[in-house]
Parts: C-alpha cells; structure tokens; sequence
C-alpha cells in the first residue's frame, strides 16, 4: 500500500487506459501499406490540481498522447475516462467535448497566434467560437484572463508582434484559459523563449494550475524541467510507457533501463545509486 496520504485534490478529470493509436504512413505503396504504431497500449491518470510530465526522446509518442486528449487524434483502440464516463466511440461531438476540456499551449506563441489579429480578438475569438457570453461579458472576461497572467490591459490593444515572445507565451496561456478548462497541456511551452523568461512562464503554469485545480500535463525533453514541475511522470519510449510513478520515486530509484539512459543525459539529477 502506498505511503502517501491521498491528495482530495487529485480527483480523475480525464484518463487513457490501454490506447493504441496507428498513423497509416505517408511512406505507404501500392503494394504494402505502412503502419506506425504511434501509441501502443499507453495508460496514463490526468488528476485536478496534478502535474503529470511525460518524457521521452522525439518520436516516443508525446504528441500524439496530447492529440488523443485533446480530442484531435482518435485511439485505434482503448478508452478515454472523462470523469466516471468511460468513452470507447470517439465520435464529433465526444472529440468536441474534449476540446473543452483540455486546453493546449504550444510550444512557440509566435505561431499559436494570428500576427494581425489584435491580442483582444485573439481572445475574445474562442468564446465567441462557443457562443459564451454577450459583448460586455466576454470584454470582462478577456480583461480578467489578460490579468491572470500578469499582464495589464493595455495588452489587449496590441498585435503580437509588439511583445515580447515570454508575453507571447502569456496571451497563448490565456487564450487556453478562455474556455475555463479543466486541463492545460503543455507541449514544450518554454523550449522557444529566451532562457531569462522561461522560469517566469513555469511559474505562471504552476501558479494558475494551483489556483485553478487545473490538471496539467507537461511534455518536454527537459528532464530538469519536467522533474521540477510534475508529481508523477510517465516515461515514453517507442509509444509505450516504460515506467510511471510519483516524480522522486522515477527520478530517485529508475527500474527501466530507458529511464537510466534519459537520466545519464542529465547528470545532476542521478541519484547516488544509478550515478556509481
Ligand atoms: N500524422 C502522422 N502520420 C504518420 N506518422 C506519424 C504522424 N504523427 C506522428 N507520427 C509518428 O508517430 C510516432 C510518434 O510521434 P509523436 O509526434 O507522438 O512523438 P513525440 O514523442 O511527440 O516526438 P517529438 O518530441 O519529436 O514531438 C513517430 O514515429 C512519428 O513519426
């Protein structure tokens, strides 16, 4: 039996238990049809106000664990729990579901947003998307997200190419927050900025995760980074998870031998046991 005590704020908002997901590759010929087998039986637990890091080099199937969460990738098989609801059909309307629920910010903000849309339209354009709100409301909603993450109104009246990429990366974390979901993914949210802004933003993602009770999961090649924000991590290497537990524990004692060579890249994080 585990030693930790249960956290009441780590309630199951959405988990994957036993997806496969297979890319029918553009490599594919007349005569053979390639298959590759992006997630194979991965089973992970996204909990409120939680931070799951999952790790693994390029091509280990990261992304696509992201798509199947927010609803743009569809398993082959397994299921998908929103809360107590086990879903096994991933038709429009569950994917649609999914896309309010989780919320993702990418990896460079220059891209995640329209150059010549004013930072306030950028905002406002989700909700209206949904249908959420009157005028007045979504222009109190979108000055109360700009604050949130500690920028001043102002901001609203800019284009993104007069901030900067951290405050960038602020508007993106908003415009994710513009639905009020219950997940952030973070896909390499910092691997873009300058190195004197990225510990601003992780910080930023901490502090709404633990105001809000989000669940976040964060994804990067950065183990430091990963092993800094997360309670549990889930390692990946070839679309499966080789090993998953609290965050010490994985990083403290590794049993997998990927996990040992992850970590060997990272030298200051071995513990004493794996570093003889
Ligand atoms: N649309 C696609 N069609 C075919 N194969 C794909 C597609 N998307 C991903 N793949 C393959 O699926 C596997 C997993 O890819 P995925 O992008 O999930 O890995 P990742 O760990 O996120 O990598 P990275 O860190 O480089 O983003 C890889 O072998 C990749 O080449």
């Amino acid at each position: 039996m585990s030693s930790l005590a249960p956290r009441d704020d780590g309630r199951s908002v959405i988990e994957l238990r036993d997806v496969r997901v297979e890319y029918r590759s553009r490599a594919s010929t007349i005569f053979r049809k390639r298959i590759v087998t992006a997630l194979d039986g991965v089973s992970f637990t996204v909990r409120r106000g939680q931070t799951l890091g999952i790790v693994g080099e390029s091509g280990s199937g990261k992304s696509t664990s992201a798509k199947v969460l927010i609803g743009l990738e569809k398993p082959t098989s397994g299921e998908v729990v929103i809360g107590d609801e086990v879903v096994r059909r991933f038709t429009a309307p569950v994917r649609r579901r999914l896309g309010r629920i989780v919320s993702v910010v990418f990896q460079d903000p220059a891209t995640a947003l329209n150059a010549r849309m004013l930072i306030r339209d950028a905002l406002i354009d989700p909700l209206e998307v949904h249908r959420i709100g009157n005028r007045a409301e979504r222009e109190e909603r979108v000055r109360r997200l700009i604050s949130m993450v500690g920028l001043p109104t102002s901001t609203l009246d800019a284009l993104p190419g007069q901030l900067s990429g951290g405050q960038r990366q602020r508007v993106a974390i908003a415009r994710a927050l513009a639905l009020e979901p219950q997940v952030i993914v973070a896909d390499e949210p910092t691997s873009a900025l300058d190195v004197s802004v990225r510990a601003q933003i992780l910080n930023l993602l901490t502090d709404l995760k633990n105001e809000l009770g989000l669940g976040m999961v964060f994804i990067s090649h950065d183990i430091q980074t990963v092993r800094y924000l997360s309670d549990e991590i889930a390692v990946m290497n070839k679309g499966r998870i080789v090993e998953s537990g609290p965050a010490a524990a994985v990083f403290g004692a590794p049993t997998d031998p990927y996990t040992r060579t992850l970590l060997a890249a990272a030298p200051s994080l071995l513990a004493p046991s794996v570093r003889a």
